[in-house]
């Protein structure tokens, strides 16, 4: 059976971004031609600057974005640890997205609240539907191999049904959040890593050569792609595999 992952590795950090900008674009045209609409999902950490310097690069019909939180810190908006607010920071005035096409998760809520009233929301969106489909999810990996908010050993990594789950012990703080679970990560048609930097070559090379079993390895969609775009640096250890 074919594989459903691809890796590429680029130079540099900035070609990288290219790379990734390059993936949005054609998704977000074939997704926006063929629904009208496209639906992202996406991760908090390094990403975020990342997309703040390729998105002003992307041609697309912004309007037609949905901006969904593959996982959020169930802390005020304005509070540094809140990936919503660090998105609008980094991107109001840089790309033309309205604060209403990000679908917020409510921090005045418990994280159990917050999970439940975020599914109310992909519900309103994707329909009564067993599973949402994304059309792409962009994906971190931390340093210990956790992509979302779903950590090594966590028993939400078995989580089968439930769509968006609540975490108040999350290892890396701060511990209350919620997360996009495996079902529907492993629903998206797209799913891409965007992993730069030798800090994380060791984990990368735990992840891809030795085929770990980490969370980043859960990742593997049923009727998908998963793409990993790596820098030379975060590759040094795969030897070129
Ligand atoms: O806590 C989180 O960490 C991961 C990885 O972040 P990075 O800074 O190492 O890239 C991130 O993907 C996730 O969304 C975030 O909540």
């Amino acid at each position: 059976m074919a594989s459903n992952k691809r890796i590429e590795v680029h130079k540099t950090e900035d070609a990288l971004i290219k790379r990734l900008c390059e993936y949005i674009e054609n998704i977000s045209k074939k997704a926006i031609e063929e629904r009208s609409a496209f639906t992202i999902g996406v991760s908090g950490g390094s990403l975020i600057g990342a997309l703040a310097k390729g998105l002003p690069g992307v041609k697309t019909e912004w309007s037609k974005w949905k901006i969904y939180f593959c996982d959020e810190r169930i802390v005020p908006f304005d509070d540094t640890e809140s990936t919503y607010g660090a998105y609008k920071k980094a991107l109001d005035g840089v790309v033309p997205i309205k604060d209403d096409q990000y679908r917020k998760i409510d921090p005045k809520l418990s994280a159990e609240e917050a999970a439940k009233d975020y599914i109310g929301k992909l519900k309103a969106d994707f329909g009564n539907v067993q599973l949402p489909r994304f059309d792409l999810l962009l994906l971190g990996m931390g340093p210990d191999g956790h992509t979302c908010s779903l950590f090594p050993g966590h028993p939400l990594l078995q989580e089968t049904s439930v769509w968006v789950a609540p975490i108040t012990d999350s290892p890396k703080p701060p511990p209350s959040r919620v997360t996009l679970t495996f079902p529907v990560i492993n629903n998206a048609a797209t799913s891409i890593f965007t992993i730069w930097g030798a800090g994380k070559a060791d984990m990368i090379k735990r992840v891809l050569a030795d085929k770990e079993d980490l969370p980043v390895n859960q990742v593997s969609p049923k009727n998908g792609l998963v793409h990993w775009l790596l820098d030379d640096a975060a590759a040094t250890k795969l030897n070129g595999l």
